[in-house]
């Protein structure tokens, strides 16, 4: 039976998506099977924000290329959906800001079921049932939580000088909250013991042990496609179809923004400096 006090929570990751991989996509379905065993949570959408290209990390490819696989690969989902605002801001948007974005929307359609919404009819339709039957078995006086679904590599960034602000930190695992994926190589407990800033908010960061040790990367799937050798299996089948169609992944493309600073280190160096 469910549990009465189970709150409604709405995952979003953020990352450049180029492309999207099969990991991209179990990421989610082992972060909801994650929170959802706790008996504490009710997963009612996914979301995924592919970055804009003003984020300039090298071998991005356009966005529109990226949101159009994204897509692709969620057709077949029934709650996992692609959120185009992020990648279609002319500058780069912190994650913060990208968090508190889709916050207010989701408690703006809370209010309003008849906002538009990208995801297909169906999908929507599904999704909202979700919320209608959440609301009607749950009935918390606050409404859905957003937390941000993340890989190992990216919370252990958190560490990288330049490249976080600290209160955007906190505001991101203090506030909303992080679901956190295990990754080769990382070991986000022993991260997080380490940060006294994650320590104070180890209740909110959700660690997700993936078993079946998954090198999936999209920095692999692109040096593969470079060389000509196959991805299938990899992506889903409709985006290695897409990739061919469309010739994406090159020895040129890899080049693209090697000469230029991220986006992050651009703007807080420069904040540094200038005092
Ligand atoms: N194999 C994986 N295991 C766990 N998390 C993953 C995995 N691959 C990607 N992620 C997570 O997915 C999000 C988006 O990642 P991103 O688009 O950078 O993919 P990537 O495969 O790491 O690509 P790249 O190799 O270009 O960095 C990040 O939070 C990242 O940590
Ligand atoms: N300070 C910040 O808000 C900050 C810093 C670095 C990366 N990010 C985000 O994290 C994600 C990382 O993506 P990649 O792992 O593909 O580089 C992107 O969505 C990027 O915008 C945010
Ligand atoms: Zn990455």
């Amino acid at each position: 039976m469910e549990n009465p006090t189970t709150s409604k929570v709405v995952l979003l990751a953020c990352g450049s998506f180029n492309p999207i991989t099969n990991m991209h996509l179990r990421m989610f379905e082992l972060a909801r099977d994650h929170l959802e065993d706790t008996g504490q949570y009710s997963v009612i959408k996914g979301i995924i924000s592919p970055v804009g290209d003003a984020y300039k990390k090298k071998g991005l490819i356009e966005a529109s290329h990226r949101v159009e696989m994204a897509r692709l690969a969620t057709e077949s989902s029934e709650w996992i959906t692609v959120d185009s605002w992020e990648s279609q801001q002319s500058d780069w948007v912190e994650t913060s800001k990208v968090i508190r974005h889709h916050y207010e929307e989701l408690l703006a359609r809370e209010h309003n079921r008849d906002d538009v919404d990208t995801i297909k009819y169906t999908k929507k339709r599904r999704i909202e049932e979700n919320y209608i039957a959440s609301s009607v078995h749950h009935r918390k006086r606050d409404g859905p939580q957003l937390m941000l679904l993340c890989g190992a590599d990216v919370l252990e960034s958190f560490g990288i000088p330049n490249l976080w602000k600290q209160e955007d930190i906190a505001e991101i695992v203090g506030r909303y909250g992080l679901v956190c994926v295990t990754r080769s190589g990382g070991d986000p407990h022993k991260f997080i013991n380490q940060s006294d800033d994650l320590w104070k908010y180890r209740k909110n960061i959700h660690v997700v042990h993936e078993w079946v040790t998954n090198d999936i990367s999209a920095t692999h799937v692109r040096r593969a496609l470079r060389r000509g050798r196959s991805v299938r299996y990899l992506l889903p089948e409709s985006v290695v179809r897409y990739v061919q169609e469309h010739s994406l992944y090159s020895a040129e493309s890899e080049q693209k923004n090697a000469d230029v600073v991220l986006a992050p280190f651009q703007k807080y160096s420069d904040a540094s400096t200038s005092g």
